[in-house]
């Protein structure tokens, strides 16, 4: 794999290696620096995290995920989704909008005992069949991506009703292919998340109407099932080198997106990959697939029912051996490492000391981590990487991945 992220070296910065139990690894093939951008590539498809049956379309163009502004172009044929310019609109092929049409038509009844999340389901199908006809290496490259699902009840039904309602299948698709295509989205999709402002805000809406809810006794009716998480996604993308990071609970590279700028050469869905620390030739380079303050029942089990196996990295070691009221209790003093990170650093030290849990790091060596390299905003959870070296030496400035503030590093060299 070449650096794609503007640097000019001639070797490669990461080469794709088979290990026992992880299946596909990217290992450094030469010492990576904190901050270097180690990969960037454009999404083999991307598709609107917006199910379709909503009296609140999504406020994203369907091709570029830029906000829209007022002079968006919604599509006169199916009506059902909104561009920012004539070259975005221009992706909209005739069979992806026939078949949008007629989903809506049919959808009400069809998707009634539903959840939304299969409406999202079907647009990554329609994204996915789409690309076979559109692009038929690129659906190959989709192909040869880990997940291969048996046919579930859910799979059958999304199958059944797309190949009865939308116009012939652009390449003969079985149920079966459909299946593994689902797992495939699962097991390598990227959420592209909101703005962080636009999330605060919905966030601080939905609170308000709790707040009411509660005081007036209504209802409430689901209002922002989009929001309703800890970050909030507006799309998601395939990307095929990206998907051969492994997963590990203390990452040593995230990824950035840049979906807002305003680039004008149509790669503002990239996708950026940039080292959080310097890492050895040879060493496995990892993503977090989730934020990383979760605590280690949560990522268990969300690694075990999404991408199927159990993560035994080295903060997994650690934490099997604390008890669930430690696990959340340190879940609690990471989401607060927010301001006065050495006042906390050594209020838990004291705590821990006061617990007889530990009077050394062993009981939590992974404090570190947490203290440089998770963002200190509320609510945001992101994690934080220097910003690209420019010359030899590595940025001062850390940058989160997810609410995009910038702050200086405080503590220097290398954990
Ligand atoms: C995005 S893919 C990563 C590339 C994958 N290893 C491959 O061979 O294509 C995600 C899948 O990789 C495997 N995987 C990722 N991280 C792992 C880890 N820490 N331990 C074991 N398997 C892992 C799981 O099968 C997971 O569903």
């Amino acid at each position: 794999m070449k650096d794609d992220g503007g640097a000019k070296s001639e070797t490669p910065l990461l080469q794709v290696a088979e290990i026992n139990g992880r299946g596909r690894s990217l290992v450094a093939a030469q010492p990576l620096r904190a901050g270097q951008v180690i990969l960037r590539e454009s999404p083999l498809l991307l598709y609107s995290a917006f199910p379709f049956l909503t009296s609140s379309p999504s406020p994203y163009c369907d091709h570029c995920f830029r906000h829209l502004s007022q002079s968006s172009h919604r599509c006169q044929s199916c009506s059902l989704v909104s561009f920012c310019t004539p070259n975005c609109l221009s992706f909209h092929t005739p069979w992806l909008c026939e078949s949008l049409r007629r989903l809506h038509q049919s959808s009400s009844a069809a998707f009634a005992d539903q959840s939304p999340e299969r409406q999202v389901q079907a647009r990554f199908l329609l994204s996915a069949y789409n690309l076979a006809s559109a692009s038929p290496p690129d659906f190959q490259i989709l192909l040869s991506l880990q997940g291969n699902g048996d046919s579930t009840s859910d799979s059958a039904f999304l199958h059944a009703l797309l190949s009865s309602v939308c116009p012939p299948l652009p390449v003969p698709i079985s149920p079966e292919l459909t299946a593994a295509l689902l797992e495939k989205d699962k097991v390598n999709g990227f959420g592209l998340m909101e703005p962080f402002s636009v999330c605060n805000e919905k966030r601080s809406l939905t609170a308000a109407l709790l707040e009411k809810d509660k005081v007036n006794g209504f209802g409430l009716m689901e209002p922002f099932s989009v929001c309703n998480e800890k970050r909030s996604v507006r799309a998601y993308g395939i990307y095929p080198k990206t998907s051969f990071f492994n997963h590990d609970c203390l990452p040593n590279a995230c990824r950035f997106d840049y979906v807002d700028s305003d680039s004008s050469d149509g790669n503002n869905t990239d996708i950026i990959i940039r080292m959080i620390h310097d890492v050895p030739l040879g060493r496995e380079v990892c993503l977090s697939y989730f934020p990383v303050n979760m605590n280690y029942a949560g990522r268990q089990k969300r690694l075990l029912e999404d991408y199927g196996f159990r993560c035994e990295c080295d903060r997994c070691k650690v934490e099997s051996g604390w008890s669930e009221g430690e696990d959340d209790e340190n879940e609690e003093a990471m989401d607060e490492m927010d301001g006065g990170e050495d006042d906390q650093e050594e209020e838990m030290e004291e705590e821990e000391e006061e617990e007889g849990c530990g009077d050394d790091e062993s009981s939590f060596p992974h404090a570190y981590f947490f203290a440089r390299y998770m963002c200190e905003k509320e609510n945001c959870f992101g994690t934080l990487a220097p910003l690209p070296p420019k010359s030899h030496d590595v940025s001062r400035f850390l940058e989160c991945n997810v609410c995009g503030s910038v702050k200086e590093d405080e503590v220097g060299g290398n954990p």
